[in-house]
Formats: C-alpha cells, sequence, structure tokens
C-alpha cells in the first residue's frame, strides 16, 4: 500500500473532522453581537468619524508626544543597565518613569546603520501609530534626538516569553493562559481585518505578546508588520525575516506573506501556551513537529504542561487543542482565518462583532491558499519538509 497516500487520506480525514466540528459551532449556535472593539475611524467622541482617513490624520498627529534626549535619559535614568528590560534582535527596550509618575517603555533601536535605523524607526511607527485596541500595545510618543526612540506605556508584567519560559516558579496557571489566547487572537483579527488597513503582523510569538497586571494580552512590535493593499491577495519578500520556530510553510518555501502565515505562527504560540514548550528548544527542537503525532492522537497527557497537570477547564483545553492543531496545517488554506479562530477558541457565545462584522470578505482565498490547494500534502511529507527548511534555515 502506498503509504503517502494513506497518510493523505489520514489527515485530510482529519483536516475534514475539524472542520466539520468548526460549521457546526458557527452553524447550529447564536451568534451574539457584542459592542466590541470598533475600527479606530469608528470610535466615538472623535471629531472627523465621516472620513476615517482624516480621523487617522487627526488623532495621529494630536496625541502622540514627542520627547527630547532630555526628556528620555530622566526618564530612564540615563538609559541605565538597570532600566534595560528587553532586548531583541533590533532594539533595547528600558522602563522609564515620565515626570507625572506614567512609567513607560523606551525601544531604542539598535541594529544597523543610522539610514536602516530611520527606516525601521519609520516603518514600525507608521504601522503602531494607527493601531488602537486593547490587545495591542499603546504607543505614546517617540523621539529621534540622539536615535530612534519609540516610546510605549509600559506593561508590568513583561513578556508572555518570559513569564512561560523564565522563571520555573512563576508557572502561568490554565485560565490565564486562556485568557491570553483568546485576547491574542482578538488583537491579531483586529489586525487583519478591523483595523484601517489590513496589517500581518509577520512576527507573533511569546516574546511579541506583552502582559498587563491583570493578564490582558498586547501584541507589540511591529518591526516587520506591513500593510498590504486590500486587492492584493499576498506579498513575496526576498529577504528571510522573523523567528525559527514560528514560520508558516509557504513563508519557508516562497516568502509568501499573509494573514494565514500569521495564522500559522498563532498555533505555534497556542501550542506553547499548552504545552509549556519553547516553539524551538535549547537543541534546535522545532515544537511543531514534536507537537503534531501527538496533536493527531489527542494524546492531552503527553502533550499538556506538566506545571497545569489536571487543573484545567476541558473544555476550553479541547477548543485550544483544536484551534492549535487547526492553526498549524500544513496547507494555509486548512487554516482557519482569524475570525473563525475566535469563535473556534471562545466556543461561540461570546463571539466579538469584528468576527461578525468584517469589512472583508470572511472566506476570501489568499494567494498561498491557491498555491498549496495545487499541491498534495501529507502528514509525513509536511514533517520532513518542516525538518528540512528548518535544517537549511538553521544551518545545522
Ligand atoms: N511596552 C513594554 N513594556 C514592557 N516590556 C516591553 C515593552 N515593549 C517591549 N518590551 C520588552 O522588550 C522586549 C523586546 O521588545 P521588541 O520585541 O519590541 O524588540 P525587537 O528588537 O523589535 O525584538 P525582535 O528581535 O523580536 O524583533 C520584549 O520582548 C519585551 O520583553
Amino acid at each position: 500500500m502506498d503509504s503517502s497516500k494513506h497518510n493523505c487520506t489520514e489527515m485530510d480525514t482529519r483536516s475534514n473532522s475539524s472542520w466539520r466540528r468548526f460549521f457546526k459551532l458557527w452553524k447550529n449556535r447564536s451568534i451574539k453581537r457584542l459592542a466590541s472593539f470598533p475600527p479606530l475611524g469608528k470610535s466615538k467622541g472623535r471629531s472627523g468619524r465621516e472620513n476615517p482617513e482624516f480621523c487617522n490624520l487627526y488623532n495621529f498627529k494630536s496625541s502622540l508626544v514627542n520627547f527630547s534626549l532630555a526628556d528620555l535619559q530622566a526618564a530612564t535614568n540615563n538609559f541605565s543597565h538597570e532600566n534595560l528590560i528587553g532586548k531583541g534582535g533590533y532594539a533595547k527596550v528600558y522602563k522609564g518613569c515620565l515626570q507625572d509618575g506614567q512609567l513607560i517603555a523606551v525601544k531604542r533601536l539598535t541594529k544597523g546603520t543610522a539610514d536602516e535605523k530611520t527606516s525601521g524607526f519609520l516603518s514600525e511607527l507608521g504601522i503602531i501609530a494607527h493601531v488602537d485596541h486593547p490587545n495591542t500595545a499603546k504607543l505614546i510618543g517617540c523621539g529621534i534626538e540622539g536615535g530612534m526612540h519609540l516610546i510605549f506605556q509600559l506593561s508590568p508584567l513583561g513578556s508572555l516569553g518570559s513569564l512561560l519560559h523564565g522563571s520555573k516558579d512563576n508557572k502561568l496557571d490554565w485560565s490565564k493562559r486562556y485568557k491570553i489566547a483568546l485576547g491574542t487572537a482578538d488583537g491579531l483579527l483586529y489586525l487583519h481585518e478591523s483595523c484601517q488597513r489590513r496589517i500581518i503582523h509577520r512576527d507573533i510569538k511569546a516574546d511579541n505578546i506583552l502582559l498587563t497586571e491583570d493578564f490582558e494580552p498586547q501584541i507589540c512590535d511591529f518591526g516587520l508588520a506591513m500593510w498590504l493593499p486590500k486587492q492584493w491577495t499576498h506579498h513575496n519578500v526576498s529577504k528571510f525575516e522573523g523567528t525559527f520556530g514560528y514560520f508558516a510553510p509557504e513563508y519557508f518555501m516562497h516568502g509568501t506573506v499573509d494573514e494565514k502565515t500569521d495564522v500559522f505562527s498563532f498555533g505555534v504560540l497556542l501550542l506553547e501556551l499548552i504545552t509549556g514548550r519553547q516553539a524551538l528548544d535549547d537543541l534546535q527542537q522545532s515544537l511543531v513537529i514534536w507537537a503534531k503525532p501527538l496533536l493527531d492522537k489527542d494524546d492531552l497527557k503527553e502533550l499538556v504542561d506538566p506545571s497545569i497537570g489536571d487543573n484545567y477547564d476541558t473544555e476550553e483545553m479541547d477548543r485550544m487543542v483544536l484551534t492549535a492543531s487547526m492553526c498549524i496545517e500544513q496547507s494555509p488554506i486548512l487554516r482557519p482565518r482569524m475570525n473563525q479562530v475566535v469563535i473556534l477558541l471562545r466556543g461561540d457565545d461570546r463571539v466579538s462583532d469584528c468576527a461578525v462584522e468584517s469589512p472583508r470578505p470572511t472566506f476570501r482565498r489568499t494567494y498561498s491558499e491557491e498555491l498549496l490547494d495545487i499541491q498534495e500534502y501529507n502528514s509525513t511529507k509536511y514533517l520532513s519538509d518542516l525538518k528540512q527548511h528548518e535544517q537549511v534555515a538553521l544551518g545545522c
């Protein structure tokens, strides 16, 4: 018997059954409309409501503070090492306190030449300044004296990555993990479908999810994010950027960027929340490759983070596991869109307006869907493809 055919059929059956469960939820239960998170241009009390573009521009100009270097030095104790709270590939982030007592995070761009820093700064600013949602990082202002700086509200608990994979005694309980999954899904849905432009984040990962003191997640780091014009199905990039362990296969293979590449990364994030494991461990082993066979067998005992044990809500866990396995499907067409993810994760009763009143068509096929639809995949090929690409990419 042709084993690849066998695997392919198995995978089809599994996908079909996942989708059948989804459509059952979608059709059979009532979808309540909540006054959710309106797109920026529709917010109440803002002038220029009739003209969202103008409204955006107006808000952008009126609300952002321009900080001098002296302001930032005073706030951060002259960018002292003690105030350093984060370090990414592109920036150092310092904790600070303004004269009025407000706590801030100052992101100082560090990578590249002066021109590269300027273009990175403008690109991130251009996106984040127009993003306004409870589950995205809050930009307060910027400063261009003595370097390129973006100033955010401080997220007191730091990043999900540091909480989940940092201290051993500070493990997140299940209800917090579930809350973080839901909030992040809402934030990503907003970026994809509800804000002024269609935004692909391109670097969804645990380190880029900040947490407020009540564990509300906020998506941060829009350094790689891009606006996709509505009429474009996708964008192809030639420069390989982002974080290993979170890349969708079509990004590896073709540099294709669209909503479904973010959905894949979100699926990896869900796996991190479920398993407590890193997307790539110290031995560079991929979480997706480790988890895939366990997801296929629905082996919760092996999957679930030992620090959680049995202390979880079974229905919530089932929904998280189902959603994770759909989001990391090899073929983008089998992955749900974010408005479907929100429905899957919540069950059905608290579906936000974003899911129901998307300004863009819900089931639009993306380029990556078209591309991979014509290719035959099976579970074994998927895992070996992923392994091979990661080996090439990591040079091991
Ligand atoms: N507003 C904030 N409040 C608290 N901590 C923050 C804030 N913004 C960033 N950080 C911390 O700084 C880290 C790095 O920030 P950020 O991801 O924006 O930098 P980066 O250099 O663009 O990172 P990457 O290498 O992922 O692109 C975050 O993971 C987080 O720990």
